[in-house]
Order: structure tokens, then C-alpha cells, then sequence
């Protein structure tokens, strides 16, 4: 969470003239509601369930020329990381927990914060997720002591080397 996925996710597409989604935002369209409403009246459960939905969705319905940013919690279900192994170029933009606590603390708008201690909540997901992301991903990229608009354009050039050796090497 603050990793920064929905800020550089839409900085890369309109660097790279493609779609944007935002999971989260998908599920919240497909609800009808908010994610603090969906984590009150359905738990925790009731929104994996639903992230999983869209992201199978999403990946069925994209033919894979589109950019999206996941929440923060996609890497927790193996059927999500099969989805996004499967389908994606995936991007694990990482962050200190001591970032992500600053970047997380100018809203409420995450449920799973919303406890007396949002820190030591941050450092147990990161170390359950940091493998799995590390599992998952293509690229990683340090988000750290980068301005938004530095950390897309060292995705976009890793993205790019990434691709050019790929093609070099088939
Ligand atoms: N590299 C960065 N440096 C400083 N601030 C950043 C950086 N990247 C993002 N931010 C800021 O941190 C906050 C959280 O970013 P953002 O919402 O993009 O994170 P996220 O990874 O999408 O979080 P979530 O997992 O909850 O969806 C925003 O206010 C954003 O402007
Ligand atoms: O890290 C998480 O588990 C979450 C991150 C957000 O993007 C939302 O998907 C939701 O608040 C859960
Ligand atoms: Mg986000």
C-alpha cells in the first residue's frame, strides 16, 4: 500500500498511449460502492473475492495492451498471481515500509489502516507480500527516494530493455 501503483501506473499508460484500469477502482464500479463500504458489509473475504472477479475479468476481456495498477493486496491469492503470471508484464514497484506508511498517511481510505498501530499492520503484509511480489514479478523497481514522474520513466526504460532482450534472445 503507497507503493505507488495507481500514481505511476497512470503516468506509464499516457506515456505509453495505452488504457488504464485501476483494480480497485474496477471493483468499486462493479459494486456500486466504496472499499471501506465493501470491507464493512462483506469482510475482508467478501473483497478478495470480488478483486479476484475483476482481475480475471479484466484480464480476459484486455488483450493485453492496456496498463493496470492492482491493489495492494493481489499477490495474497496464488489463483491472482497465476492470473497475473499469465497475462502481465507485472511491474513490482517497491517501497519501504517507512514509505509507505508516509505515502498512506494522508488518507483513510484504506480499511486494513485503520487500526492503532498502521506500521506495524504495514511491516507484517510487507513481509508476508515482499516474496510474493518478488515471486510474481517481471521487474522490480526502487520507488524510494524517487519523484513519481523518475520512478515511470525507470519503469518505462526497464520495460523497454526488458522487451529488447527478449526479442534478442528468441
Ligand atoms: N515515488 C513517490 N514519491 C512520493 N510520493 C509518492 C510516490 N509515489 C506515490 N506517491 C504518493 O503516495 C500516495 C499513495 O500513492 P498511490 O495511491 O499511487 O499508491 P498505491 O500503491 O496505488 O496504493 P494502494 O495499494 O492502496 O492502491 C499518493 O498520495 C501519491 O501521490
Ligand atoms: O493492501 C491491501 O490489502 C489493500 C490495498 C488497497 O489497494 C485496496 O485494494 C484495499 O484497501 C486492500
Ligand atoms: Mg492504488
Amino acid at each position: 500500500m503507497g507503493a505507488g501503483k495507481t500514481t505511476i501506473g497512470r503516468l506509464i499508460s499516457q506515456s505509453m498511449d495505452k488504457d488504464f484500469y485501476d483494480l480497485d477502482k474496477v471493483i468499486e464500479d462493479n459494486a456500486g460502492a466504496d472499499i471501506p463500504w465493501i470491507f464493512e458489509r462483506e469482510g475482508e473475504d467478501g473483497f478478495r473475492k470480488r478483486e479476484t472477479q475483476a482481475l480475471a475479468s479484466v484480464a480476459q476481456s484486455d488483450k493485453g495492451d492496456s496498463v493496470l495498477a492492482t491493489g495492494g493486496g493481489i499477490v495474497m491469492r496464488e489463483e491472482n498471481r497465476d492470473i497475473l503470471r499469465e497475462n502481465a508484464l507485472v511491474v513490482y514497484l517497491y517501497a519501504s515500509v517507512a514509505q509507505q506508511l508516509y505515502r498512506t498517511s494522508k488518507s483513510n481510505h484504506r480499511p486494513l489502516l485503520q487500526t492503532g498501530d498502521p506500521k506495524a499492520t504495514l511491516k507484517k503484509l510487507f513481509e508476508v507480500r515482499d516474496p510474493l511480489y518478488r515471486e510474481v514479478a517481471t521487474l522490480v523497481i526502487e520507488t524510494d527516494s524517487r519523484h513519481p514522474r523518475s520512478v515511470a520513466n525507470k519503469v518505462l526504460d526497464a520495460i523497454k530493455r526488458h522487451l529488447k532482450e527478449e526479442t534478442t534472445t528468441s
